[in-house]
């Protein structure tokens, strides 16, 4: 058995895990694996690196791939209920109730509004006849009887008939006071008499007297058992086991009433088995990733987990932007059933119907907080309100929510809007950085650095000076704040050089400071500095190839903007540089991240100016979202520049992170001993696990004495035995 098995997961997954060489799960996989298969839903909050892609994939596929199988092999449990005679309806029934795959447990966790249920079959004629709902959940209920022509807030137009656990019986939205209050563990006895026309009721055994005298139009109606609950649980009991409480005389179970009486309910035999085969292009999971190059990752790893997932195979389909919807509706009509996406895709083809959510029982929204901070809160509103809360075959809509930065009051608001009784998968309880990453800043300071005075080549700055007279002598703000830019790409060279760095990425603020550092570091290195960009100007074909030629080695260096911050895993990669600290501190996390992922170690060097310097900042005003403009007037004063200060955005990121980040000179050298002296950046930490002689030590007297407190509660045992 694998270590993964161990944890629920089925052998062809735990088989493909080892293949990948995934010996153990990481803590937060052991955590959130079986919370998964158990049915809830999750917030997974674990830092960078730590796995979080495969926590949710695995118990996903495992799902996705036993109901597409159950459905193949024709195991339609759940739908054959909806035919079975007198069972709560999988489909005649509001979508925010679940129904347990026996029929006879509902249960609505909606605290706002009511939802309901009927049975699959009634009965009409003449009988009189009795069924027990028993409250087993507090909250609101009311239980009762309702022909298929009435809504399914039972009581509340002249087709059905209620009683509710305050105390009071509703038809036709009149409320009245009726025998008396009922909650948790009490029985309530509904009894129907068609020949009379009335409707009783009894608690714990107690009859409570005529409810209802029914409407003469209904006479010749059938009747169905029905509830409607709001935040509560109510199970049923129509006959075919024992009842709780002794029939009232001359009325028999529902159960047992004679099949020419019975009558099928209209609402639920709308479940055909064609309701049940899903459309092809609908998916029983939906992914949201917050980049393409992160929706292709995870759909990759996607692919290597259901390697061994045969009979039926798993499709899952990557639906980003920049590729030809033409071609992607095509693929989704032939069959998908894990969709990995981007927003503005998704939220299109949703919209046109090329993507159904009627089958939709995941909903993944990975690196959560970066969706909400780049205002795709709407969006993911508007998709969870679409998706039916509980699937066609009964099982209830599952939410998982992901970040290393989960710490934040938008993600904690959407929670408690969407999600479902979250668990917190979290083992820090706070937005925290990997032990593996060891991360320091350098402050540039051009008043004490003067070498950018006499610099024979630089990197090509920003050009938000061109207008100013900025040159050494004039000691201006734009001047530093030029000089500032100059320093950078020369500091970047030196932490280059200082640690021989052969593999890193480097985050730069913009497209163009991206640009200008690429033809920098070819014009300074050549081949030595091998180096491409990823970033939103770039075409996505060049996008994916840069990524790659990075991942495969081909070149050293990756300059990108934040688009690559979160989620890339390029493994083993031993350095990171940040050209100027991110604008959003939860980034810093992120982009750090990149590095220190699986165990490696890894060294992110952050360059931090002393003096303010002004930057772009092309905001919604901006017609061209930055392309091609020169406006480098200041945001204030309409234009597209602000001035930014890093000191403060450090000082932000500390307190986010609660700790001071170490300091290195202008020289770039890290004192290895302020760690612990036997790093090397990229390999995994050579001395864990050596220690376990003294732990053994410190062990000793406790295991000895759990030892002796065993051989004690044994004699004991076995002394009780003897007498
Ligand atoms: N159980 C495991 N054993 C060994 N390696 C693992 C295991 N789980 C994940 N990994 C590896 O760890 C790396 C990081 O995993 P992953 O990309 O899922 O991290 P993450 O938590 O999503 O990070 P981020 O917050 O940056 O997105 C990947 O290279 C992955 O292959």
């Amino acid at each position: 058995m694998t270590a993964f098995e161990e944890f629920g997961v089925i052998p062809e997954l735990g088989k493909a895990v080892d293949d990948m060489e995934w010996l153990l799960p990481t803590d937060v996989q052991s955590e959130a694996i079986p919370l998964i298969l158990g049915g809830g839903d999750v917030l997974l909050a674990a830092e960078t690196g730590s796995g979080k892609t495969g926590a949710f994939c695995i118990p996903i596929l495992q799902i996705v791939w036993e109901t597409v199988k159950d459905l193949q092999d024709g195991k339609k449990s759940h739908h054959s209920h909806s035919i079975v005679p007198f069972r709560m309806s999988f489909f005649d029934r509001g979508n925010s109730l679940a129904i347990t795959p026996n029929g006879l447990r509902c249960q609505s966790r909606e605290q706002r509004e009511w939802h309901g249920c009927r049975s699959t079959t009634g009965v009409k004629g003449n009988g009189r006849y009795y069924f027990e709902a028993t409250v087993t959940d507090e909250g609101l209920c009311r239980v009762g009887w309702a022909t298929d022509k009435a809504n399914l807030d039972l009581g509340t137009d002249r087709f059905s008939y209620g009683f509710g656990g305050t105390g009071k019986k509703s038809n036709n939205k009149q409320f009245d006071d009726y025998g008396e209050s009922f909650g948790i563990n009490d029985v309530i006895g509904c009894l129907l008499d068609l020949g009379r026309g009335e409707i009783s009721y009894t608690k714990n055994g107690k009859n409570l007297g005529v409810a209802f005298k029914i409407n003469d139009q209904l006479k010749n109606e059938a009747f169905y058992p029905a509830v409607v609950l709001k935040n509560a649980e109510m199970e049923f009991n129509f006959g075919e086991s024992d009842f709780k409480h002794k029939i009232p005389d001359g009325y028999i179970a529902l159960f047992r009433a004679e099949s020419t009486n019975v009558k099928n309910n209209p609402n639920a035999q709308l479940s055909s088995a064609e309701e049940m085969k899903s459309k092809p292009n609908a998916p029983k999971a939906i992914i949201i990733e917050p980049s393409r190059e992160l929706a292709e990752q995870t759909f990759q790893q996607l692919e290597k987990f259901k390697k061994f997932l045969k009979d039926p195979t798993i499709r899952e389909y990557l639906l980003i932007g920049g590729q030809s919807s033409k071609e992607q509706i095509n693929e989704l009509q032939k069959g998908v059933d894990i969709i990995v996406a981007t927003p503005g895709r998704l939220e299109d083809l949703l919209s046109q119907g090329f993507v159904l959510l009627t089958h939709c029982r995941f909903f993944v929204l990975d690196e959560a907080d970066g969706l909400l901070k780049q205002g795709y809160g709407g969006l993911i509103d508007r998709i969870h309100k679409q998706i039916p809360k509980i699937t066609s075959d009964g099982n209830r809509l599952q939410m998982i929510v992901c970040s290393a930065t989960l710490h934040d009051f938008d993600v904690k608001k959407m929670a408690e809007r969407l999600m479902h009784f979250p668990t917190w998968v979290d083992l820090k309880g706070e937005d925290a950085v990997p032990e593996t990453v060891h991360h320091c800043v350098v402050m540039v300071d051009p008043q004490k650095d003067s070498s950018w005075k006499n610099l024979r080549q630089h990197v090509q700055t920003d050009g938000v000076h061109v207008k100013d007279n900025v040159k050494p002598g004039i000691n201006s703000a734009e001047t530093l704040s030029e000089a500032v830019k100059m320093l950078k790409g020369e500091y970047c060279v030196r932490a280059i050089r200082e640690h021989k760095m052969d593999r890193a990425i480097i985050f730069c603020r913009t497209k163009i400071d991206c640009d200008n550092l690429e033809n920098y570091l070819r014009q300074v290195g050549g081949t030595e500095f091998s180096c491409v960009c990823l970033h939103g100007d770039r075409a996505p074909n060049e996008r994916k190839a840069n990524l790659l030629k990075f991942k495969e080695k081909q070149v050293k260096f990756l300059i990108c903007t934040d688009v690559a911050a979160r989620g890339l895993d390029i493994s083993g990669l031993p350095f990171m540089i940040n050209i100027t600290l991110p604008d959003e501190k939860s980034n810093y996390v992120h982009r750090i991240g990149r590095v220190g992922r699986a165990e490696r170690m890894g060294l992110a060097i952050s360059l931090v100016s002393t003096v303010p310097e002004k930057v772009w900042y092309h905001g919604q005003w901006c017609n061209s979202r930055g392309k091609n403009c020169w406006n480098t007037n200041l945001v204030e004063q309409k234009g597209c520049c602000m001035w930014y200060n890093e000191p403060n955005y450090l000082a932000d990121i500390e307190e986010h992170l609660g700790c001071t980040i170490q300091q290195v000179e202008a020289d770039i050298k890290v004192p290895l001993n302020d760690f612990d002296g036997k790093v090397v950046y990229g390999q995994k930490r050579a001395n864990t696990g050596s220690n376990y002689q003294d732990h053994v030590k410190q062990l000793k007297p406790i295991v000895d004495e759990l030892a002796d407190l065993e051989l004690k509660a044994q004699s004991i045992f076995m002394r009780r035995l003897l007498l």
